[in-house]
């Protein structure tokens, strides 16, 4: 154990070929480092390979800079696309909400007690419903109320927001506006939204009505990434409950609330432990 516990975590993702692992594995002993875990996939259909590996510097390991740049020789010679993060660095998260407030109210109580391990600048919302919420938790509320006329510049405000907190992943719990293409574009790859049905079932708005309508035997939740094609975003999470025809569409809303916070939680966990690769539009989840 070093004496600084400092602990980091290599993510990788490149072409399949042989030997990949001999050499993360040999270059990490060279550099004196210690490998704490390690996990990889090959995808026989991409023919990409994917690794994470948790490691912790030894005496003689150099430092970040200097390890990230002594790797790239290997990277280069695997094409990898790769990245060495901080395991002890909490990722900063803004959490975007609109009415709706069981997701925000399950993250806050995970932060509170340090289940989920990130830190919360900031709370947005285009509804002033949830500020007392964030003011229990002591988190500033931004009230950013937006209309199809005025969109364009709340979200440059919440642009704003997230580049002066230095925000590394934006929540989207609940929240019932559609980010444009730009902003999507900005965000890609750290932007998470909670969608509440069992994707690709039931895209867009009123899920929970779609299914009632369908008579639906299991209804869901899905974490996904967010992009420009609405609800179309690489899944990360997901889980179902059984229903019957017993169930109202308030019923199934109240069934859907914990399916819908346990789902956000172990995607948001996922995404701050860097335990999510791309895997073109998939993702790869180590455990
Ligand atoms: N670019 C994206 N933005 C958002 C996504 C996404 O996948 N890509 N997910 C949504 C959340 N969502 C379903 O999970 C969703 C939210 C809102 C709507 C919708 O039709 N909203 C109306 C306005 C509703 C209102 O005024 O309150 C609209 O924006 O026209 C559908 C699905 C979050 N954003």
């Amino acid at each position: 154990m070093n004496a600084q516990n400092k602990k980091y975590i290599l993510t990788i993702s490149c072409p399949d070929h042989t030997g990949i692992v001999a050499q993360v594995s040999g270059f990490l002993a060279d550099q004196d480092a210690f490998i704490n875990e390690s996990a990889h996939f090959g995808d026989s259909v991409s023919d990409r390979f994917f690794m994470r590996t948790v490691f912790t510097p030894g005496p003689y390991t150099p430092d970040a800079f200097e390890l990230a740049k002594n790797f790239s020789r290997v990277a280069e010679r695997f094409q990898m696309v790769w990245g060495i993060h901080d395991a002890n660095r909490k990722q900063r998260l803004l959490v975007l909400v609109s009415k709706f407030d069981h997701c925000l109210n399950d993250l806050l109580y995970r932060y509170r007690t340090g289940e989920l391990n990130a830190d919360i600048p900031a709370i947005v919302s285009n509804h002033p419903d949830l500020e007392e919420l964030a003011q229990w938790h002591d988190i500033p509320f931004y009230h950013m109320p937006v209309t199809k006329d005025t969109k364009d510049e709340q979200e440059e405000a919440v642009w704003d927001l997230i580049q002066n907190l230095e925000i590394d992943l934006v929540v989207l719990a609940r929240y019932m506006q559609i980010l444009s293409p730009r902003m999507c574009e900005k965000l890609r790859g750290r932007c998470i939204n909670i969608h509440h049905s069992f994707l690709p079932s039931f895209k867009g708005a009123n899920p929970y009505r779609q299914a009632h309508e369908r008579g639906v035997k299991l209804i869901g939740a899905t974490a996904h990434y967010v992009t420009g094609d609405l609800d179309e975003g690489p899944i990360i999470e997901q889980a179902v409950e059984r229903v019957d025809h017993t169930f109202t569409p308030e019923k199934l809303k109240a069934v859907g609330r914990d399916i819908e916070n346990g789902v956000l939680s172990r995607a948001v966990r996922a995404h701050v432990e860097h335990r999510i690769l791309m895997n073109g539009m998939k993702t790869v989840v180590f455990k």
